[in-house]
């Protein structure tokens, strides 16, 4: 189970402090899905990141099944289980596909089969990348699409994706949607998935709603669901064409 408690992030710049995340109280249980959507700039990397270790809180504690991790380095964290993936990952110049694959899995030697059932499952053609260098001959969607695969390859526990979405095609998109189902059905990790795609937060059991820093909605998908498109709608007037308040576009 992951607890977050009064968690806060804040940065001070030139002698200005500004708090980015803002006391977030947030339980999620083993084994669920959930997604964490909100508005751009609301905060939901920072949180990520700040779980993960990569910024560190300066304020309230996180605890991951039952041990508080708040001081512990990402290597520390990791080891503990938990994983991420970056909004935009970063290249390995030296290192090949297979390497980071054989890291992630923590097993010294994988199977060239093992390493192609991974990339597979983010639609890449195995036999095409497996000994590539994920250096910057990569394309910004094959070396996303390479280390979700890797964050796959991990053993059980937390794993973070952070708009995995991101720069993806539609093909591929559609396979990694189905992957992240199969990998829910397994039930064997806790999946927190930062995105703001409908078919992704359809497969959420929870969605968490992050904006100005704060928590500003939580609960199970068909409680949150209607909400996000309420506020959706409610953000374009001509979405709502019966409403009072619509402006209709002008013809001609
Ligand atoms: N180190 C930092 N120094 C100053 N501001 C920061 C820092 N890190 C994040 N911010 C600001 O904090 C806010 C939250 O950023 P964050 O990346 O967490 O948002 P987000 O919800 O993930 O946005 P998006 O949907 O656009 O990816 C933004 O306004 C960002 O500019």
């Amino acid at each position: 189970m992951l607890e977050l408690k009064g968690l806060s992030y804040q940065v001070e710049d030139n002698g200005v402090k500004t708090e980015i995340l803002r006391g977030i109280d947030l339980t999620i249980e083993d084994n669920k899905f959930v997604v964490i959507t909100g508005p751009n700039g609301g905060g939901k990397t920072t949180l990520a990141k700040t779980i993960m270790g990569l910024a560190k809180s300066t304020g309230g504690q996180i605890v991951w099944n039952g041990t508080d991790i708040s001081g512990l380095s990402i290597t520390e964290r990791a080891k503990l289980g938990i994983s991420y993936g970056f909004q935009q990952p970063p290249r390995f110049k030296g290192l090949r596909v297979r390497d980071l694959l054989e890291l992630a899995s923590g097993k010294r030697k994988l199977t060239r089969d093992e390493c192609c059932s991974y990339l597979n499952r983010v639609g890449l053609c195995a036999a095409d990348y497996v000994d590539r260098e994920v250096d910057t001959s990569l394309s910004g969607g094959e070396v996303k699409r390479i280390e979700i695969a890797t964050i796959l390859a991990r053993p059980g526990g937390l794993l973070i994706f952070d708009e995995p979405e991101a720069g993806i095609d539609l093909w591929s998109f559609a396979k990694l949607t189905e992957t992240f189902r199969m990998l829910h059905g397994t039930r064997e990790n806790t999946i927190i998935v930062i995105s703001h795609q409908e078919r992704i937060i359809d497969l959420a059991d929870e969605i968490v709603m992050i904006s100005g820093g704060k928590v500003v909605r939580h609960g199970p998908k068909e409680e949150i669901m209607p909400h996000i498109l309420a506020d959706t709608a409610g953000m374009c007037q001509f979405l709502q064409p019966n409403s009072k308040n619509c402006r209709q576009p002008k013809e001609g």
